[in-house]
C-alpha cells in the first residue's frame, strides 16, 4: 500500500510552494514569501489570508445567497450589509456604512480547493517551520465558516494540517531519527531519556494509538488517496524532481542554521490540546470509560526564559504522516463538541495540534540542533451570545469563548499600536487569557504567526462576519518582528532523564546564553523540576538573599507604618480635641444666648400679666374722665354751698340771738314763723349734704379698695419675677455643670498625651528590638557557610545603607514626635 507518500514529494512541494505554481510560473506570492534580506525577514507585516466558504445546497435552498460578499482582486474582498443586518439599520441612522472594504495578504475565494489554498497561504511558514523557525497558524471565524474545514479538512479533501504533516515527513525522508531517546521538554528543550523512560514513551504511544487500531485502514487509504489525488496537481508533478533534491535542500539548512557541515537527521513529536472553558485537557489522553471520572485540568508553566509551555502535555513520537492523522483522529474524538443552534457540529473549544521538529546529529551519538514548532489552532466560533441563542453552559462556554477572543482581539490592537512611535506605549494583556498567553512568544518575535480568516456568506450572521472582517483589518496592520537566527534565541537546552541539563550541543550556544534563572517572575508559576541541582542551589541562594532584603525592607516598612500611624493618632486625638473644646464654647454660647432669651421672655411676659391685670381692673373701675371731672365740679358746688349755707345758718343764728332781746317794732309771732320755716329749710339742706357727704365717702372708699386690689396684684408680679430669679439660677446651675463637663474632657485629652508618650516608649522598645533581631540575624548568618556567604555581604553591606540610616532617621523621628507631643502638652496647660 502507498502509505507513504512518493520520497522527493516533500522537497518537492517546498520547491513548488515557494517558486512556481501549477504551470511552472512564477507564484503571485513570490515577492512576499522569499525575502531577500534579514532585515526583510526580521520585520513582516502579519499574515491574514481570508477565505470564503461557498454555499452548500441547502444553505442556496434557503436563499442566503444575497451577494454580502464580493472579491474585488487577490487581496480585496467588499461586504455590503444585506437588508436584514443591523449594519444597513446602523448606516440608515448615520451611524457606519453598509458597505465595507478590506485588504488581506490574500483573499480566497469560494472556488479555491484545499490544495491552492495550502498552496497559497502555508508554503512560507511550512518552510520557515523545516528552517527551524517556529510556526501558528489560527482560524478566525463564526461557527460553521470553514474554521475545521481548512486546517483539517476532510477524509477525502485534507486540510492545511495533514497537507503539512505530508510536507515535513516527506522532507526528512531518509533522516529520520527513529530512537525515542531524545523527547521535547518544556517550551523548547529536549529531554534525553533513559532506556527505561524511551520503553515508557513507545507504551504510551502504543496505548493512544490503540484507541483508534480499528480505523488504521481507512486513514491509510485516506493518505493514499490524498496523495493520489495530489497525483495530478503541482506537488505531484514534482515527483519526477531528482531525487537527491531533498538532501541539497536540507544539508544546506542546517549549515544556515549550525555552521557546521555533518548531516543531519530529525525527530517528530506531536502534542494535541484544547482550551475549553479556560482549561487546558490534553486531548491524547486515554479517556477512561467511566463519564463520572473527569478529565485533568493542565496548567501553563513558564520556563527560564519566561515562554509559556503546558505542563504535562503528552508529546507522542510520530514517524510517518498517516500515524500523526492518526493521532489528529484521536484527538477529535476526545474534542468537546456541542451542538449549538448554528452548526451541528460546532467546536466549543479552541483547539491546538502542535508538531516539534528535533534536529539532531547524524551521529551514533547524537546531539541536538534545535528544535522548532509548528502549531495549527482551531478557535472556537466567534459568535456572540444572543446569537447562538445559548443558555447554561453553553452561554458560559460562549462568554468564555468572547472572552478569549476579545483578549486576542485587545492584544492584537495593543500590538498594533505600540508599533506607532507616537502613541504611548500600551500594556498588552497576553496574560488574561490561556490562549493569548499561549501565543504570546509568536507576536513577541518568536515565531511566524499567521491568521486565517473564515467566512461565510451567509445572511444571518453578516454582522458577526462584519465584526471577523474588522478584527482581521487591526490584524493585518501589526508587524511581526522575527529574529532571523531563530535557533539562536532558542537555544536547545537538553536534560538528561533525571531532568539535569546533560550537555549544551551546539558549539555556538554558550551556558552563558541560557536565560537566567533570576529573570523569571516570582509571580509566575515557574515548574523548579526543571532545575538541575547547581541551578537549585543558585536558587535557593538568590532566594534567600532576596528573603533576607525582603525582611529587611519589611521590617523597615513596618517601622514606618507604625511612626506614620502614631503621628496620624496623635494628629487625630489634637483635632479630636480642638474639635470638643470648640463644640463645648458652642455649646456654651448657645446657652447662654437661650438663658437670656428665655429670661427676656419671662420678664416681658410677667410685665404684659401685670399690664392686663392693671387694664381688667381699670375697665372695671373705669370712670371717664370728664364724669370725674363733672362730679368733682359738683361737690365742689355742693361744698361751696354747704359753705355758704353754714355762713348763712351762723348769720341767722347770730339774728336769733339778737331776737332773744324783745324788739318793739317786729310783731313776735310773724318772727317765730319765719325761724321755723328758716329751720325747716336748714335741716332739709343739711340732711341733703349729709347723704351727700356720705356717698362721697362711699365713693372713696371704693377707690382705696382699687388701689388695695391693685397693691396685690403688684405683690402676685414681684412673686412671679422672684420665680423667674429662681429659674434664673438654676440655669446658671446648668452652665456650670457643662463647665465641669469641659474640663473632664481637657482632663482626657492629657490622657491622650499620655498615651502618646506611652506609644513612642513603645517604638523605642521595637526599635531596640529590631537591634537585637539584626545582631541575632547577624549571628546566625556568621554560623552558616558556604550558601549563606553572599548573604553574609549583603547584611554586612546592609550596616552602612539605607537601613541602618532608618533606624537613625526613625529615632530622629519618633524623638521629634515625642518632642511634639510635650510641646503640644505644654502648650495646652
Ligand atoms: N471551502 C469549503 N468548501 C466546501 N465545504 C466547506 C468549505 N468550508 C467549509 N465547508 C463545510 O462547511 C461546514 C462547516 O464547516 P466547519 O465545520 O469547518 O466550520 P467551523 O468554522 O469550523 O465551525 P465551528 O466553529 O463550529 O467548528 C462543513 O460541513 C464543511 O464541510
Amino acid at each position: 500500500m502507498g502509505v507513504v507518500p512518493h520520497r522527493g514529494q516533500v522537497s518537492d512541494m517546498l520547491e513548488s510552494v515557494s517558486f512556481l505554481n501549477i504551470e511552472g510560473k512564477p507564484s503571485p506570492m513570490e515577492s512576499t514569501v522569499l525575502p531577500d534580506t534579514e532585515e526583510q525577514e526580521a520585520y513582516q507585516p502579519l499574515k491574514v489570508f481570508l477565505r470564503v466558504r461557498p454555499f452548500s445546497v441547502a444553505e442556496l435552498e434557503n436563499h442566503e445567497s444575497q451577494g454580502c460578499i464580493t472579491i474585488e482582486d487577490g487581496q480585496t474582498a467588499i461586504l455590503s450589509a444585506p437588508k436584514e443586518s443591523s449594519a444597513v439599520k446602523n448606516s440608515e441612522r448615520g451611524i457606519g456604512n453598509s458597505v465595507h472594504r478590506f485588504t488581506f495578504s490574500q483573499v480566497f475565494g469560494p472556488e479555491t480547493t484545499q490544495s491552492e489554498f495550502f498552496e497559497g497561504s502555508m508554503k512560507d511558514i511550512v518552510r520557515a517551520y523545516v528552517n527551524g523557525v517556529n510556526g501558528l497558524v489560527f482560524t478566525y471565524g463564526v461557527t460553521n465558516a470553514g474554521k475545521t474545514f481548512t486546517i483539517q479538512g476532510t477524509s477525502k479533501d485534507f486540510g492545511i494540517l495533514p497537507r503539512s504533516v505530508d510536507v515535513i515527513f516527506n522532507h526528512i525522508r531518509g533522516r529520520q531519527y527513529l530512537k525515542m531517546n531524545f523527547k521535547p521538554y518544556l517550551s523548547n528543550a529536549v529531554k534525553k531519556l533513559e532506556e527505561a523512560q524511551v520503553k515508557q514513551e513507545e507504551a504510551i504511544k502504543s496505548a493512544v494509538l490503540a484507541s483508534l487500531k480499528e480505523e488504521t485502514e481507512s486513514i491509510s487509504n485516506s493518505i493514499t488517496n490524498m496523495c493520489g489525488v495530489e497525483s495530478t496537481s503541482s506537488n505531484c508533478t514534482l515527483k519526477s524532481l531528482p531525487s537527491d533534491s531533498l538532501d541539497n535542500n536540507f544539508v544546506p539548512l542546517d549549515m544556515y542554521r549550525t555552521k557546521m557541515h555533518h548531516r543531519t537527521q530529525a525527530s517528530v513529536w506531536i502534542s494535541f490540546c484544547e482550551i475549553y472553558n479556560e482549561y487546558v485537557y490534553d486531548l491524547l489522553n486515554v479517556l477512561s470509560t467511566s463519564k463520572a471520572q473527569k478529565r485533568r485540568v493542565l496548567r501553563i508553566c513558564e520556563d527560564q526564559g519566561g515562554n509559556s509551555y503546558i505542563k504535562d502535555l503528552k508529546w507522542i513520537n510520530v514517524q510517518s504522516a498517516e500515524e500523526a492523522c492518526k493521532i489528529l483522529k484521536i484527538g477529535n474524538k476526545n474534542r468537546s463538541f456541542a451542538c449549538t443552534r448554528m452548526n451541528e457540529q460546532s467546536s466549543r473549544s479552541h483547539s491546538i495540534f502542535s508538531i516539534r521538529l528535533l534536529r539532531l546529529t547524524d551521529e551514533p551519538q547524537p546531539h541536538v540542533l534545535g528544535v522548532s514548532e509548528l502549531s495549527f489552532c482551531d478557535l472556537a466560533g466567534s459568535e456572540r451570545c444572543n446569537k447562538t441563542q445559548a443558555f447554561g453552559d453553553r452561554l458560559k462556554e460562549a462568554g468564555n469563548i468572547n472572552n478569549s477572543l476579545h483578549i486576542l482581539g485587545k492584544c492584537i490592537a495593543a500590538l498594533k499600536q505600540n508599533q506607532n512611535p507616537k502613541m504611548k506605549p500600551s500594556y498588552i494583556p497576553f496574560r488574561e487569557s490561556k490562549l493569548t498567553r499561549l501565543f504570546q512568544p509568536f507576536f513577541c518575535g518568536k515565531g511566524k504567526a499567521c491568521i486565517i480568516v473564515n467566512v461565510n456568506q451567509h445572511v444571518s450572521t453578516y454582522d458577526e462576519t462584519l465584526h471577523v472582517m474588522k478584527f482581521s483589518a487591526v490584524a493585518k496592520q501589526v508587524i511581526q518582528p522575527i529574529r532571523p537566527k531563530n535557533f539562536d534565541y532558542f537555544p536547545p537546552k537538553v536534560v538528561g532523564g533525571n531532568s539535569k541539563p546533560v550537555v549544551h550541543f551546539d558549539a555556538n550556544i554558550a551556558v552563558d546564553d541560557f536565560p537566567d534563572s533570576t529573570e523569571t517572575s516570582t509571580e509566575e508559576e515557574v515548574d523548579i523540576t526543571i532545575l538541575s541541582h547547581e541551578d537549585l542551589l543558585k536558587t535557593t541562594e538568590n532566594l534567600k538573599e532576596k528573603l533576607v532584603a525582603e525582611r529587611q525592607s519589611k521590617l523597615l516598612l513596618e517601622v514606618k507604618i507604625r511612626k506614620e500611624m502614631a503621628e496620624a493618632m496623635f494628629r487625630q486625638l489634637l483635632e479630636t480635641e480642638e474639635a470638643w473644646s470648640n463644640r463645648l464654647e458652642d455649646m456654651k454660647d448657645s446657652y447662654e444666648e437661650k438663658l437670656e432669651s428665655k429670661f427676656e421672655m419671662y420678664k416681658e411676659a410677667i410685665k404684659k400679666h401685670a399690664y392686663v391685670c392693671a387694664m381688667e381692673q381699670i375697665e372695671d373701675h373705669y370712670v371717664p374722665i370728664e364724669e370725674f371731672l363733672a362730679e368733682q365740679e359738683k361737690v365742689e358746688d355742693r361744698e361751696n354751698k354747704i359753705l355758704q349755707l353754714e355762713k348763712q345758718l351762723d348769720e341767722q343764728s347770730g339774728r336769733l340771738l339778737a331776737l332773744g332781746s324783745p324788739n318793739p317794732d317786729i310783731p313776735t309771732t310773724e318772727n317765730n314763723m319765719e325761724l321755723d320755716l328758716m329751720n325747716k329749710t336748714m335741716k332739709r339742706a343739711n340732711e341733703g349734704l349729709q347723704k351727700q357727704c356720705k356717698e362721697k365717702e362711699e365713693l372713696i372708699r371704693a377707690l382705696k379698695l382699687k388701689i388695695q386690689k391693685l397693691n396685690e396684684t403688684l405683690l402676685e408680679a414681684n412673686e412671679g419675677y422672684r420665680k423667674m430669679a429662681e429659674e434664673n439660677s438654676q440655669l446658671k446651675h446648668t452652665i456650670m455643670l457643662k463647665d465641669q463637663e469641659m474640663n473632664s474632657l481637657q482632663n482626657w485629652a492629657k490622657r491622650v498625651l499620655e498615651l502618646e508618650e506611652t506609644v513612642s516608649s513603645l517604638q523605642k522598645e521595637l526599635e531596640e528590638q529590631k537591634k537585637h533581631f539584626s545582631v541575632e540575624e547577624l549571628k546566625q548568618q556568621k554560623a552558616r557557610k558556604g550558601l549563606l556567604a553572599n548573604l553574609k555581604s549583603t547584611v554586612a553591606a546592609t550596616a552602612g545603607t539605607p537601613l541602618g540610616k532608618g533606624w537613625g532617621k526613625h529615632e530622629d523621628a519618633s524623638s521629634s514626635s515625642r518632642k511634639h507631643v510635650l510641646w503640644a502638652h505644654k502648650t495646652k496647660e
